[in-house]
C-alpha cells in the first residue's frame, strides 16, 4: 500500500485537494479546467493540441494521474517525484505536487518542449503581455516619479511594500499615503527591519530574490533590486526565475526581458531605472538564474546542493509570493502560531518572505493576531487581502 499522501510530515498534515469546498479542491476542480479553456481560447491550436488538451481535461476531472510519455522533458525526475501517485486521483495526492504536475502536463499538451513550430511558445504569454500593456503597470511606473521626493526611509518602505503588494497583482508601489495606510492593517507580520538591518551591515552584500509572477509583480521586484544596488545595500543581486512557464504567470527569462523593456520604455524615472538594470546585467551585478528546482513540486528543504550553495553565499534571500512561501515552510496545515524560524531553520542563510496570503498555509502568527483574524469570519488565508513580511535572521 502506498503511504497516504496526506500523512503528517514532521507533525502537520500535508495539504491535499480531497475535501470538497476546500481551497485546494477548488483549484483542481474549478481553476485548472477553466485554465485549459483560457489557454485554448488564446491560441489557434492544431487538432493534435486540442486533442491533447481534451485528454488532459478528462484526466484531471474523471481520470487518474498518468505519467509523462517516455522521453518527455523531465520524464525521469517526474517519475521519481510522482512515485506512489500515478494511477490515483489528482485530488488525493499532495496539492503542491498536483498543481505543479498540472502545469507540466499543460506544457506537454501544447508541445512546449517538443521540437517543432510550437516549441518554446509560452501558453500564458498572451495574458502576461496584456498585463504589461495595461493601465495598472503604467500607473505603477508613473508613480516612481513621486518616489524621489520622499525621505530615504519612506523610499525604502515604498519600494519594499511595492514588491510585497505586487504579489497581489495590484496596488504595486502606488505610494499615496492613503493606500499604504489602508493596507497597513492587513500586513499581519512585519519583520522588514530585519531586511534593512541585514543589508545595512555589510559593504559587500549579495541579495538573492526568488521571484514569483511576471508583470505587475516582477516590475516592482526589479525596482527593489535596483533600489538595493543604488543605495549600496547590495553590491550583487541574483534573481531566481523559472526555467519554463509555470503557475500561469510565473516569471521566466523571456518575462524578465519583457519587463525590463517595459520599464525602460516608460517615461521619467522608470526609464533611468530600466537603463541601470540593463547595465547591472551587462556588468554582472545582476545575475539571473533559472534553476530546474524552481519548477520542482518539492519544498525548499529538499533543494539540491548547488542551489543550497547559491543561497549560502547570499547575505539575504528574499522569497516572493505564495507558492514560494508554501515551498519554503512546507505545504502543510501547520498551526498558524508555528515559529517561522523553526520552519526555515534548514535554510542555509538569512531569509525573508514577502507574501500575500493566497492559500491555506500560514506560520509565524502571534495568538492575538490569529484570534483577531479568525474573528473576522473572512477568508483571510486565501483571499490575497492580507500579507506577511516574515524573516529569519
Ligand atoms: O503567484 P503566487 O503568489 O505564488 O500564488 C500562487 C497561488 O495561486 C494558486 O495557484 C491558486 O490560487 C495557489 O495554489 C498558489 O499558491
Amino acid at each position: 500500500m502506498p503511504e497516504a499522501a496526506n500523512a503528517p510530515e514532521h507533525g502537520a498534515p500535508v495539504i491535499t485537494s480531497e475535501t470538497p469546498g476546500s481551497f485546494a479542491w477548488s483549484v483542481l476542480d474549478k481553476r485548472h479546467p477553466a485554465l485549459i479553456q483560457q489557454v485554448r481560447d488564446a491560441f489557434p491550436y492544431t487538432p493534435e493540441q486540442h486533442q491533447a488538451l481534451d485528454a488532459l481535461l478528462e484526466e484531471i476531472t474523471d481520470g487518474v494521474i498518468e505519467p509523462l510519455p517516455v522521453g518527455a522533458h523531465g520524464e525521469r525526475e517526474w517519475a521519481e517525484w510522482g512515485k506512489g501517485y500515478f494511477g490515483r486521483s489528482w485530488f488525493e495526492v499532495p496539492f503542491l505536487w498536483a498543481e505543479s504536475y498540472f502545469y507540466r502536463k499543460l506544457l506537454q499538451a501544447v508541445g512546449y518542449f517538443e521540437p517543432g513550430p510550437w516549441q518554446g511558445i509560452d501558453p500564458f504569454a498572451p495574458f502576461k503581455r496584456a498585463e504589461l500593456r495595461g493601465s495598472a503597470v503604467a500607473e505603477e511606473l508613473a508613480a516612481l516619479d513621486d518616489l524621489a521626493d520622499l525621505p530615504p526611509d519612506d523610499q525604502d518602505r515604498a519600494v519594499l511594500l511595492g514588491a510585497l503588494w505586487g504579489n497581489r497583482a495590484d496596488l504595486g508601489f502606488r505610494i499615496s499615503s492613503g493606500e499604504v495606510e489602508e493596507n497597513a492593517g492587513n500586513l499581519v507580520v512585519d519583520d522588514s527591519a530585519q531586511l534593512w538591518d541585514r543589508l545595512g551591515s555589510s559593504s559587500l552584500a549579495t541579495v538573492c530574490l526568488v521571484a514569483d509572477n511576471s508583470g505587475s509583480e516582477l516590475i516592482p521586484d526589479l525596482i527593489l533590486i535596483d533600489h538595493l544596488l543604488q543605495t549600496g545595500r547590495a553590491t550583487h543581486a541574483v534573481l531566481h526565475i523559472k526555467p519554463y512557464p509555470y503557475y500561469v504567470s510565473d516569471a521566466t527569462t523571456a518575462d524578465v526581458i519583457d519587463c525590463l523593456r517595459r520599464i525602460a520604455e516608460a517615461p521619467g524615472r522608470a526609464r533611468q531605472i530600466g537603463g541601470r538594470l540593463r547595465d547591472a546585467m551587462g556588468s554582472g551585478r545582476l545575475d539571473v538564474r533559472a534553476h530546474s528546482f524552481s519548477c520542482a513540486p518539492l519544498p525548499y528543504a529538499k533543494m539540491p546542493v548547488d542551489l543550497r550553495a547559491d543561497f549560502e553565499q547570499a547575505t539575504l534571500t528574499i522569497f516572493k509570493g505564495d507558492l514560494n512561501y508554501r515551498r519554503l515552510v512546507g505545504d502543510q496545515l501547520w498551526p498558524a502560531t508555528t515559529s517561522f524560524t523553526d520552519r526555515t531553520v534548514y535554510f542555509p542563510g538569512p531569509v525573508i518572505a514577502l507574501r500575500t496570503l493566497k492559500s491555506d498555509v500560514i506560520v509565524g502568527l502571534d495568538a492575538q493576531t490569529l484570534a483577531a483574524l479568525e474573528a473576522t469570519g473572512e477568508a483571510w488565508r486565501t483571499s490575497g487581502t492580507h500579507a506577511v513580511i516574515q524573516g529569519r535572521p
